[in-house]
């Protein structure tokens, strides 16, 4: 897709494509929408950046709480977005055994509990064994600086997302302004997760979104890549 259809799109259909960039918040899209024309994928994102960073204190909170949890229930039960669901299979988090759930899920429960916000991580940029590695090292930060942290992995999910969407091709993250001041070290090794795809675990997933915006490719064609 290029920058001259996104900017001849309407409302309904920028909401549509766009509206699950920030997980669960079509709301920044829609505002989004109305700074159009853009030009090119690094303006765009920074219109989606800038609504975030002009929000109060419980507005970025808010964003935060609409993230599922890394191997939490909404896995379990199948009701991830299709874009969530693609970037924790692809971080091996799907496929997780029952010792390594319950020591996540627990986590993200001590996590939950410190800072009121699920732990969130881009998850692409890491794998099954970061995950839980990063999350303990997180419970210990100041909540100050862990809310901006938090706030620039959701940064990092909504410029892979874009990438995804705008075909941009391999996704490449470098850090920029306003990411956070998370370490690089822990997240190198992106779609490490197909490995630990079964094949009928994999082929389960396509068509198990809740969420009524696309998803940025199907999950086959990520492991295809
Ligand atoms: N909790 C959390 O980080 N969730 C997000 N991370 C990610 O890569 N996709 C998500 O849904």
């Amino acid at each position: 897709m290029d920058m001259e259809k996104v900017n001849s799109m309407g409302f309904g259909e920028f909401v549509d494509v766009f509206g699950n960039v920030i997980e669960k918040c079509p709301l920044v899209a829609a505002a989004v929408w109305s700074q159009r024309p853009f030009s090119g994928l690094e303006d765009l994102e920074k219109h989606f950046f800038d609504f975030i960073d002009a929000l109060p204190r419980s507005g970025l909170e808010g964003i935060l709480r609409c993230h599922p949890e890394l191997a939490g229930r909404d896995l379990q039960q199948g009701t991830l977005t299709a874009e969530s669901l693609r970037e924790q299979s692809q971080a091996g988090l799907i496929s997780l055994d029952a010792d390594d759930v319950l020591r996540l899920q627990q986590l993200n429960a001590l996590y939950r509990k410190r800072f009121g916000f699920p732990f969130v991580l881009a998850a692409r940029l890491s794998d099954r064994a970061a995950v839980p590695r990063e999350l303990a090292r997180r419970l210990h930060c100041q909540p100050e600086s862990e809310l901006r942290t938090a706030l620039g992995e959701v940064k990092k999910i909504c410029h892979l997302r874009l990438e995804d969407l705008l075909g941009a091709g391999p996704a490449s993250v470098e850090p920029r302004r306003g990411w956070g001041s998370e370490r690089q070290q822990d997240a190198p090794q992106r779609g490490l997760g197909a490995a630990h795809l079964s094949p009928e675990v994999g082929s389960g997933l396509e068509g198990q979104s809740s969420h009524p915006h696309k998803a940025s490719g199907d999950l086959k064609q990520s492991h295809e890549q």
